[in-house]
């Protein structure tokens, strides 16, 4: 009856409700922690579980070789391509890229010497309206853009420039997109997979993307701003990837680089793919060597114009083991030659810096990488190479 003494029923229901305050407070925190901690918990878990399954993959390669092309190619994998409103993003930006081609070529039309204007003056007018009023107005699609833009690419004087591509400041694939004019100023116009492939957006920072390819996720890191001393400063932060991209585009072999004027931006690729196989922590990984833009590489060696001999002297007195090889492909014999020379030229770099007790595999590629039918094949085997370098990991291969 300790309830029945002065003040104990108030000392003990004080202590009581005290004691549940306490009781409450405790409750409550542990409530509110218990829920996202055992969320968290269960988070991380699958986090974990995923992390370890992840394959943790850099891409890298010299500015404009294709490595975000590649990354594109590799998300849609598996089909899971653009829908019509990821299309329909696209469509301002190429008609603007479009644009920006037709003025580039109209300049160097006017600026030839001897001068050039069209050939068709009332083309004057409609460059005018263009430019003036339709670019300005941020390219919001209407029906004088549609016939002007045509009208101008075909002004026979417009073309006549266009055959000095070379020497303008034009990107690679301006052709394709010249090619294509007449869909591209459609009203209906929806870009294709193979246009987004083509349209350049450069990477100014390093975004990881992370997917899923083959069911299994997959974690991909394009390098941005590379040069020489890159890797060895950086390389002991990717300790943890599972395999390296390295993407050169073949094509650069007669385009001088622009940090390093004695060198064309062929051999600047391969100094860089020299400091990416000679880091320590590189030794112990695959290497997926993409030898990118064959399309390219090839429509420039059949055209003529820029010998490769002129850049690679040690080309002309290139005898390949693969010899017997030429008969079999159905390629050109010449674009061959040089492909398989830049090819030997990078497996002896990976030779002399990767030592062969280390390293695993390398696996090497000719690729279009915007081309969709093209890279198909290239593509599953990537995927395989990836999945196989995963089973590795955990011992299962
Ligand atoms: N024709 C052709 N064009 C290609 C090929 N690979 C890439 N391209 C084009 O080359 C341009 C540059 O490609 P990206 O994938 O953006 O190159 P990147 O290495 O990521 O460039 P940065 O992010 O600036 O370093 C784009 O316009 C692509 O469409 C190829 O094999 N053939
Ligand atoms: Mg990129």
């Amino acid at each position: 009856m300790s309830n029945d003494k002065p003040g104990s029923s108030k000392d003990s229901s004080y202590s009581e409700r005290a004691q549940n305050k306490i009781k409450e407070k405790i409750e409550n925190i542990v409530q509110s922690s218990k829920v996202p901690f055992q969320k968290l918990k269960k988070k991380w878990m699958n986090q974990e579980e995923e992390i370890s399954k992840c394959k943790y993959i850099i891409v890298c390669g010299p500015k404009c070789s294709g490595k975000s092309t590649i990354i594109k190619q590799l998300i849609w994998y598996d089909n899971k391509l653009c829908n019509d409103e990821e299309k329909q993003l696209h469509t301002k930006n190429i008609r603007k890229y479009v644009l920006e081609i037709i003025f580039t070529l109209v300049d160097a039309m006017l600026r030839s010497t001897p001068t050039m204007t069209f050939d068709k003056p009332e083309n004057e007018n409609k460059l005018h309206y263009l430019k003036n009023y339709f670019y300005e107005f941020n390219c919001n699609y209407n029906y004088q853009f549609c016939n002007y833009v045509e009208s101008i690419w075909l002004d026979k004087n417009v073309q006549k420039t266009f055959e000095r591509k070379h020497e303008l400041q034009l990107q690679e694939n301006a052709g394709y997109f010249l090619d294509k004019i007449h869909d591209i100023t459609r009203f209906d116009y929806l870009p294709t997979e193979e246009d987004i492939l083509h349209y350049y957006t450069p990477t100014t920072t390093a975004a990881e993307r992370c997917f899923k390819l083959d069911c299994s996720p997959v974690c991909i890191t394009e390098i941005v701003n590379q040069d020489k001393i890159f890797f060895r400063k950086w390389a002991r932060y990717f300790e943890d990837i599972k395999a390296i991209i390295f993407v050169a585009a073949c094509d650069s072999y007669n385009v001088m680089s622009t940090t390093d004027t004695t060198k064309t931006k062929l051999q600047e690729s391969m100094d860089l793919f020299c400091s990416v196989v000679s880091v320590v922590w590189f030794h112990y990984k695959d290497l997926i060597l993409f030898l990118n833009k064959q399309d390219l590489l090839e429509e420039k060696i059949l055209e003529g114009r820029y010998k490769f001999e002129d850049y690679f002297e040690n080309f002309k007195n290139y005898r390949s083991s693969v010899d017997s090889l030429f008969s079999i492909e159905s390629e050109p014999f010449e674009v061959l030659r040089v492909k398989h020379f830049i090819k030997n030229e990078f497996l002896k770099i990976a030779e002399a810096h990767r030592p062969e007790l280390y390293a695993p595999i390398m696996y090497t590629h000719f690729s279009s990488a915007a081309k969709r039918e093209k890279f198909n094949d290239i593509l599953t085997s990537t995927v395989y190479i990836i999945m196989r370098c995963n089973r590795c990991t955990f011992g299962l291969l």
